[in-house]
């Protein structure tokens, strides 16, 4: 992924302003920083849902969103999005034929394995558990094999053993040469990482791996490390949010019926992004 110049205007102000960055393909990064700091936004473009994008994206050798990257690129949104009515299998073949896969079946045994999900096959995800729910959310984003796996916050209240198996899940999708994008605020996460991205108020703090975050800020954690960065790059002066014309609410942004890898997302917006 090259990210040259980034600009991402939301609400009708700037949210992302002239970022750069490069992440290495096959190899799990960590994208760490406070909330509002522009976390799911960075996702958002490199996705290629995001409106009112400039500058350079590009994913996997192309511009972010474009058509030949539909299959090899899955998102996982902060919020569930699969649908509640239908079936685990259901919803995977659905993803599975979005991604191009039309007789899924191989696909979604797959996926529903790789997320540990088997004998929750035939029910409906609406009885499911949150953390089952999100998992058949992981195994939508897996479905069609991607290259470069998008996670936003996937770990988000799940419990230590769950969270646990999902990161060696994710070491896994690794080492078989994929790159993972992996949002989150759990610190003892970001170890497992081999490079991490810190980000506060819209801008890169870090680009780094857990060794070297430990190493130049001498502490003895990494969440201490963490914050010591965080405190240090100190903000420019916040703008208050919500009040007058630059924290008004701009037009409202579609994130799909669950927020979701679905179709409803707006992928179209990429002719607003720079190539
Ligand atoms: N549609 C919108 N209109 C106005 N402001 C927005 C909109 N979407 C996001 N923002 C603002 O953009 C900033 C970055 O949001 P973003 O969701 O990217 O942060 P984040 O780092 O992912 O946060 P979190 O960790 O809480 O999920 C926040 O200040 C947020 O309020």
């Amino acid at each position: 992924m090259v990210i040259r110049g980034l600009r991402v205007v939301r609400g009708g102000r700037p949210i992302i302003d002239g970022l750069d960055l490069r992440v290495p393909a096959g190899s799990v990064v960590g994208l760490m920083g406070p909330s509002g700091s522009g976390k799911t936004t960075l996702m958002r473009s490199l996705v290629g849902v995001q409106d009112k994008v400039t500058g350079t994206v590009e994913v996997l050798g192309g511009a972010a969103g474009s058509p030949v990257l539909r299959r090899r690129v899955g998102y996982m949104t902060q919020d569930a999005s699969v649908y509640t009515d239908l079936t685990v299998v259901q919803n995977l073949r659905y993803f599975a034929a979005l991604a191009g896969i039309p007789d899924g079946a191989e696909a979604v045994a797959a996926a529903v394995g790789t997320v540990d999900l088997g004998g929750h096959e035939k029910q409906r995800v609406g009885t499911l558990s949150g953390g089952e729910r999100s998992r058949v959310s992981l195994a939508a984003a897996l479905v069609g094999g991607p290259d470069l796996l998008v996670l936003d916050e996937p770990t988000v209240g799940l419990d230590p053993v769950l969270r646990r198996d999902l990161w060696a899940v994710f070491r896994r999708l690794a080492a078989e040469g994929r790159t993972l994008l992996v949002s989150s605020h759990v610190m003892d996460e970001a170890t497992q990482c081999d490079r991490l991205i810190l980000m506060r108020d819209g801008a890169l703090v870090a680009d780094t791996t857990p060794d070297e975050l430990l190493a130049t800020t001498g502490a003895p954690d990494a969440e201490r490390a963490f914050l010591a960065l965080i405190d240090a790059a100190r903000p420019a002066a916040r703008p208050a949010q919500g009040t007058g014309p630059s924290g008004s609410t701009g037009p409202s942004e579609s994130t799909g019926p669950s927020g979701s890898t679905g179709p409803s997302e707006s992928t179209e917006s990429t002719e607003e992004t720079a190539r």
